[in-house]
């Protein structure tokens, strides 16, 4: 156990003890604090992210199939380099690039310590070591925080992570090779879901996998009985930050020894009793929660692996309170009653005269994020996230897309109702959605590159060919859509919100 000495935290320290917060979150505390003197933000690489293991010649490889590297073969290599230049042709595009001013300290979620006030803490503090776990040697330099701590540092007002951020392929290397020192059962939502944290006290969010690729959602299933997709959340990922939105938290696929690296490593005994082997002798576990936690539905290893989806966890919630909110176009959750937005064609006057949707950014950030799922079929958008700290004028947080990527060979139009209804649209999103439609920059083609970079790729694309075409299909629906309301409205800033105004072209 940690112990806090330091006057001013003796408060919260002693109020994290008694709830038990996880010791990651102390160590945390250790390197933030929450009025300190401001740092510098993090330097911004122009190196294009790598999210997998690149070896110097060019061959890939990756250690996520239980620790052996998986090579592949030089036709392999070079469709590879091909289809990864068109993604890097795109991100070096200026609508990737867009000079985004300066940002003033109260656009940082979180900040380190002034170098006195660390040093006179870090004195404070005193760490029995803890069993699993690597010892401690951060300070106030951003070179010796680990990557899932400099990926919370380095979330602004704006955005959870920067374009071209060099911190984004440590972490998700990270996430994907790094010990899993316990694996616990995380609460809220429906669905199984496991909290991983490794040896430097960073944590992911685990989603095992539930479907296989072709597969699609039974057509007979509301929305809210489908599964969760382990592809989906990693196909989000990707998706969302082609989008240039970067507002879903990094995600990588892993194969997971479910003895190994969940039943031995597990202190949730809830979840420890739910393990068994199948008659074919696959180990299996199916945990506890409010859908499909049974042994009809249980999670399966092959015979002990097992694919899943790893998300970086963002900053704990007592060091970065978030906000919950109904999203106006939430569906209903009853199988005969409409929503009032499905029966109500004039729904979004109502929505832009209610605050925070009547200024600021809030609606056409709702907009982006219809596109996101529109473009990837998540029916499952009931409510959405920001950071507390910024009030209303800050980005939402792209969270949950295990239902994402259920079906390929049908659009749902009714996702697009808030852009149908509201006609209203960023002007850098429409002008990097329209870029995406380019034969150099096909949507279908760079998120296929993106992609290929994750480790699971190497066992099979993460999203079937069908799904890559359906984003192409959707892409000219949103278009389609974009060009009726300009057709509508003669005054085109009635419908496209100007966010760059200094950008031509
Ligand atoms: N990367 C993350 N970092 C921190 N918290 C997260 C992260 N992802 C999800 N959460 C939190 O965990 C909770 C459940 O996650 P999620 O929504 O993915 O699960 P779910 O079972 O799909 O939920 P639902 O059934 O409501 O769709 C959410 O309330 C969310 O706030
Ligand atoms: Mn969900």
């Amino acid at each position: 156990m940690r112990v806090c000495r330091y006057r001013r935290l003796q408060g919260v320290c002693a109020l994290l003890l008694c709830v038990s917060v996880v010791l990651h979150l102390l160590v945390a505390l250790l390197v933030l604090s929450l009025y300190p003197p401001p740092c510098g933000p993090l330097q911004s690489s122009v190196s294009q992210p790598q999210p997998n293991l690149t070896s110097a010649d060019g061959t890939r490889t990756t250690s996520t199939d239980m620790g052996h590297p998986v090579g592949r073969g030089k036709q392999d290599v070079l469709e590879g380099v091909a289809v990864l230049s068109k993604l890097e042709a795109l991100f070096s595009h200026p609508l990737y690039n867009l000079h985004a001013p300066p940002s003033p300290d109260e656009d940082w979620l979180l900040r380190v310590r002034s170098k006195e006030t660390a040093e006179q803490s870090a004195e404070q503090w005193l760490s029995d070591s803890k069993e699993g776990f690597d010892p401690i040697d951060w300070n106030t330099s951003t070179d010796t925080h680990p990557p899932w701590l400099r990926f919370h540092l380095g979330i602004s007002r704006w955005q959870l992570y920067q374009h071209m951020d060099s911190n984004l392929p440590a972490l998700v290397e990270q996430m994907a090779t790094s010990r899993i020192v316990s694996a616990v059962q995380k609460t809220g939502g429906t669905q199984l879901k496991l909290l991983m944290t490794f040896p430097n006290y960073g944590q992911a969010l685990f989603k095992p996998m539930k479907q296989e690729r072709l597969e699609e959602t039974n057509v007979n299933l509301y929305y809210f009985s489908d599964f969760e997709r382990h592809n989906a959340e990693i196909a989000a990922f990707h998706l969302d930050r082609i989008l240039g939105f970067r507002r879903v938290p990094p995600v990588v696929g892993r194969l997971i020894d479910i003895i190994k690296e969940i039943k031995d490593v597990t202190t949730d005994h809830k979840l420890a009793r739910t393990f068994f082997n199948s008659p074919v002798g696959n180990s299996c576990f199916y945990g506890q929660c409010s859908y499909y936690c049974s042994t009809e539905h249980a999670v399966c290893g092959r015979p002990r692996a097992l694919e899943g989806s790893l998300a970086a966890m963002l900053p704990d919630l007592s060091l970065a309170p978030r906000r919950s909110w109904k999203n106006p176009w939430r569906r209903s959750y009853s199988r005969s009653k409409l929503a009032l937005w499905e029966k109500t064609p004039t729904y979004c006057n109502a929505v832009k005269k209610t605050p925070p949707y009547d200024r600021g950014t809030r609606l056409v950030d709702l907009i982006d994020m219809t596109i996101l799922d529109f473009l990837q079929s998540n029916m499952d958008r009931h409510h959405y996230e920001t950071f507390e700290f910024f009030g209303n004028s800050t980005f939402l947080i792209h969270l949950d897309n295990g239902r994402a990527f259920g079906r390929y060979s049908k659009d749902e139009p009714s996702i697009l109702t808030p852009l149908v209804q509201c006609c209203r649209i960023r002007r850098s999103t429409l002008l990097r959605l329209r870029l995406l439609t380019l034969p150099q920059y096909r949507l279908s083609d760079v998120m296929r590159a993106s992609l290929s970079q994750d480790p699971l790729a190497a066992l099979a694309p993460v999203l079937a060919e069908p799904h890559l075409s359906a984003l192409d299909r959707r892409l000219a629906t949103i278009l389609q859509t974009v060009q009726s309301c300009l057709l509508q409205h003669p005054q085109h800033s009635d419908v496209i919100y100007d966010d760059i105004p200094d950008y031509k072209g």
